[in-house]
């Protein structure tokens, strides 16, 4: 690696290599077919994916950055049992970045990194079905499954490939509380020759690993589906959206706005934690967008910061739509999530 690059630009193309290594991981996991789910609480797994992936970054993130705070969504993660899945490599095209001035003196105790090694578990234990062909097997799967609504069978069964592209790896590098680079890895996005693409963000240089698109002409929401209630549905309605698209995880919903496809991202429930968020935040701010909660307020990402971002979630592409939908949220709605 080269140790001439500064400290943050290093880290994000570590980071880079790092999400490439668990989106494999994930893939393989998935292909063996057992997931070993195991219910966190209500309408929240983790599966093998989630803590193999996390043991990943961890080990291979703190083996080269021993003085960075690195915080991650699962427990029980300890760093002696995962030699297995280092990882040392570091993209070289973001080696290659120039780094601004503004980021040139940050020090290892300078940052905390938040790391969702699968963003969209839901999503992911769902694709599981998809990937039996054998309808009766599927069916099988389908009873077994812990928390596969039948509303939920029909529409995996209508989606052709399951939701499998909605998951992905979250690095979110932090620093003075503010979300500074990130990367959104998407193991199963469908590229002619490979699986899968690695999205990152570094502020004051810019985005890479996809094609930006300008919001959509008319409003297109995106939001949860599987973590829906009523306020999040009032969040909704007040919207006036022309279109709602109901899909999995942060990561997926904000590349959604990176790439054009939807306009707003809102999410008025405390579901989200700050993991979900630091990266998607970094990439959408080095994009000129703006994520906070719905009543307008940046969320802080310092180690000490309770994890769930309580008072939900309001994202868009520029200043213009995010103010808009700031403003669309009703005070009762917004005196409810913060009480
Ligand atoms: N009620 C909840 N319980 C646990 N995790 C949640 C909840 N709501 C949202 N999340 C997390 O936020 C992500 C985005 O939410 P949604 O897909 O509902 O829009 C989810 O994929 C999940 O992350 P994860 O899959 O990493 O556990
Ligand atoms: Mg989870
Ligand atoms: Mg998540
Ligand atoms: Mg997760």
């Amino acid at each position: 690696m080269s140790q001439t690059a500064p400290l943050i630009v290093r880290l994000l193309a570590s980071s880079v290599s790092v999400a490439n290594r668990a989106g494999k991981i994930v893939r393989d996991i998935m292909s063996k077919g057992e997931l070993g789910i195991v219910e966190k609480g209500k309408d929240d797994y983790q599966t093998e994916a989630d803590r193999s992936a996390q043991r990943c970054i961890i080990a291979s993130l703190s083996a080269q950055y021993p003085k960075v705070r690195i915080i991650g969504e699962e427990d029980g993660n300890e760093i002696q049992s995962s030699h297995e899945f280092l990882e040392t490599d570091a993209d070289k095209e973001i080696l290659s970045l120039e780094c601004p001035a503004s980021l040139k003196g940050i020090k290892e105790e300078d940052i905390v990194v938040w790391v969702d090694p699968l963003d969209g578990t839901a999503e992911y234990t769902q694709g599981a079905l998809m990937l039996k062909r054998d309808p009766w097997e599927r069916w099988k799967m389908y009873l077994t499954h812990p928390f596969i609504s039948m509303k939920w069978y029909l529409s995996l069964l209508h989606s052709k490939y399951g939701f499998l592209e909605h998951v992905t790896v979250l690095i979110g590098i932090s620093v003075n509380e503010k979300p500074i680079g990130g990367v959104i890895h998407q193991p199963y996005f469908k590229n002619e020759n490979k699986m899968g693409r690695t999205i990152w963000g570094l502020k004051d240089v810019g985005v890479g690993g996809f094609t930006p698109g300008n919001p959509p002409e008319s409003l297109i929401i995106t939001t949860t589906r599987s973590h829906s209630n009523p306020i999040v549905e009032n969040a909704l309605q007040v919207m006036k959206a022309a279109q709602v698209l109901r899909v999995g995880g942060a990561g997926y919903k904000v590349l959604q706005l990176l790439e054009g496809k939807a306009s707003i991202y809102v999410f008025a429930s405390p579901g989200c934690k700050k993991w979900d968020t630091c990266a998607p935040e970094a990439v959408l701010n080095a994009a000129g967008g703006k994520l906070t909660d719905v009543l307008g307020n940046f969320y802080k990402y310092g180690a000490s910061e309770s994890r769930p971002n309580k008072t939900g979630v309001l994202a868009a592409v520029n200043d213009e739509l995010h103010n808009y939908a700031v403003q669309r949220i009703p005070q009762e709605l917004k005196d409810k999530l913060s009480a």
